[in-house]
């Protein structure tokens, strides 16, 4: 939009509006304009040619400087002091032609001086001019307009970056999305937004780019933690394009990614839970386990795996359905998830009815006391197994190993230990614990024990 609120464009049959109060000059320069092709208004006098002006818009005047009331240069001021009409050109028309009326002339807004006696086809090379300057000028008007209303209204946060690291610009959605009002941020730097390392990242290659245009090319997108104005951390995929005007600059577009960051997390979440039971899956298990076991390593401290197997749970399904099924281990999935008290616990379904405890920093006897603890509150549970030769109830069969990690020795030791005792457990009767010796436990943690 052109200040205040009109617009134009580009027109072939121009109108002029010819302000003269001689009625000889006035046709002789109305004839000579409407044989040129443009439309024409005539206006006798400074006051009606305001009036006109403000009406009909014309795309150019020729005004008379010499007038009885209101003169030339009076209604040439008006005019530009008028939003409405201020745009216009204006060329003056005037048999006085000493340099301080031409001067006077250009000093009240005028584009042109014509002086009289009038050379007819001078008069229309320059009124051609005049008109082509604001085709012209009207045309870079409204590009830029267009421009600045896309920027105004895109979505993306766009930033113009000084190669010194200064903000030069921002759009509202830049503002907004970090909290910012309008032009506070320009003349912030990069330090203010991003962490010092990224931040520093970014100068490097503006001084890459600043040194060989030709191979630095454009710095692509990538996935940033911007400081939101309140002190929050804001994600953004951020795209760095140079560009060359007077001095190199860099334009920054912002895409948020928070939404999309949030239902990444989510999935990431989902990935590590057993959908069925809602506790930790295999994959999150496996990987707790690899850090617990190195962190034992570590630290010397004693690592305690416990199996757990529903028993006879093939005979369960086959009497009660699948669905019974299903709810069966959900249930016994929360009571063993129960026992994960710890931060350094964590209990998982490893797959059909096999679930598995880890506890770190755990030595045998605790953890043979917790397997135990376990078993104890399936069986309170008493889930009705009616064809169950073990019992009324559902019930666990529970392998425990304890090791020491050792850089010699693997996490699949452990499981086979734990497995081991498990089987035994199924072996012996099912509904008991049973723990079973690893081969590099110190002396005094060697746990062959058996129990119930
Ligand atoms: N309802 C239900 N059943 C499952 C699921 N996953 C595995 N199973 C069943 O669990 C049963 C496991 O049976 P088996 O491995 O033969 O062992 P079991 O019947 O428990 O007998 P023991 O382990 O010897 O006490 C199979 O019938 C599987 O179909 C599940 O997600 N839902």
């Amino acid at each position: 939009m052109i200040p205040g609120g009109t617009s134009y464009s580009p027109r072939r049959d121009a109108a002029i509006l010819i302000v003269d109060d001689a009625p000889a000059s006035l046709s002789v320069l109305r004839k000579m304009m409407v044989e040129q092709g443009y439309h024409t208004y005539i206006a006798t006098s400074g006051e009606r040619a305001v009036q006109i002006a403000k009406r009909v818009h014309p795309d150019l005047i020729l005004l008379d400087v010499v007038m009885p009331g209101m003169g030339g240069l009076e209604t040439c001021r008006q005019l530009k002091a008028n939003p409405l009409t201020q745009r216009i050109p204006i060329i003056f028309i005037s048999a006085r032609t000493e340099t301080e009326d031409v001067v006077a002339g250009f000093d009240t807004g005028a584009v042109d001086y014509i002086g009289k006696p009038l050379r007819m086809a001078e008069v229309c090379a320059r009124v051609r001019a005049q008109l082509q300057m604001r085709i012209d000028t009207e045309t870079q008007q409204e590009q830029a307009d267009r421009l600045r209303t896309i920027v105004n209204s895109m979505a993306e946060g766009l930033l113009v970056i000084e190669p010194d690291g200064r903000v030069q610009f921002t759009n509202p959605a830049c503002d907004h999305y970090l909290g910012y009002r309008e032009g506070e941020l320009a003349g912030r730097t990069l330090f203010d937004l991003l962490n010092p390392l990224v931040a520093q990242e970014y100068l490097d290659y503006f001084a890459r780019y600043a040194a060989d245009p030709e191979t630095a090319h454009s710095h692509g997108t990538r996935e940033v933690i911007i400081r939101h104005k309140l002190g929050t951390s804001v994600c953004m995929d951020l795209t760095l394009t140079p560009m060359y005007s007077r001095q190199p600059l860099f334009i920054g577009l912002l895409h948020d990614i928070t939404h999309h960051k949030m239902s990444e997390d989510a999935l990431q979440r989902a990935a590590m839970v057993d959908p069925l039971t809602k506790i930790p899956n295999r994959r999150h298990f496996d990987t707790f386990l690899e850090k617990e076991w190195q962190r034992a390593m570590r630290s010397g401290a004693p690592l305690s795996l416990v199996v757990l197997d529903v028993d006879h749970f093939k005979l369960y399904n086959d009497t009660l359905g699948h669905a019974a099924g299903d709810i069966c281990l959900q249930q016994v999935a929360q009571a063993i998830n129960a026992h994960a008290l710890r931060a350094t616990d964590l209990a998982a379904r490893y797959g059909g009815e096999e679930f598995v405890l880890l506890f770190a920093e755990t030595d045998a006897d605790s953890a043979h006391a917790l397997a135990e603890s376990i078993r104890t509150h399936v069986e309170a549970l008493q889930l009705p197994h009616p064809r169950s030769i073990t019992s009324a109830w559902i019930t666990v069969s529970v392998g425990v190993a304890t090791i020491y990690p050792h850089h010699m020795d693997n996490t699949e030791s452990l499981f086979i230990a734990a497995d081991q005792a498990m089987y035994e457990a199924k072996e012996n009767g099912r509904n008991q614990v049973r723990a079973t010796k690893t081969s590099n436990a110190p002396i005094d943690a060697l746990t062959a024990m058996a129990s119930h």
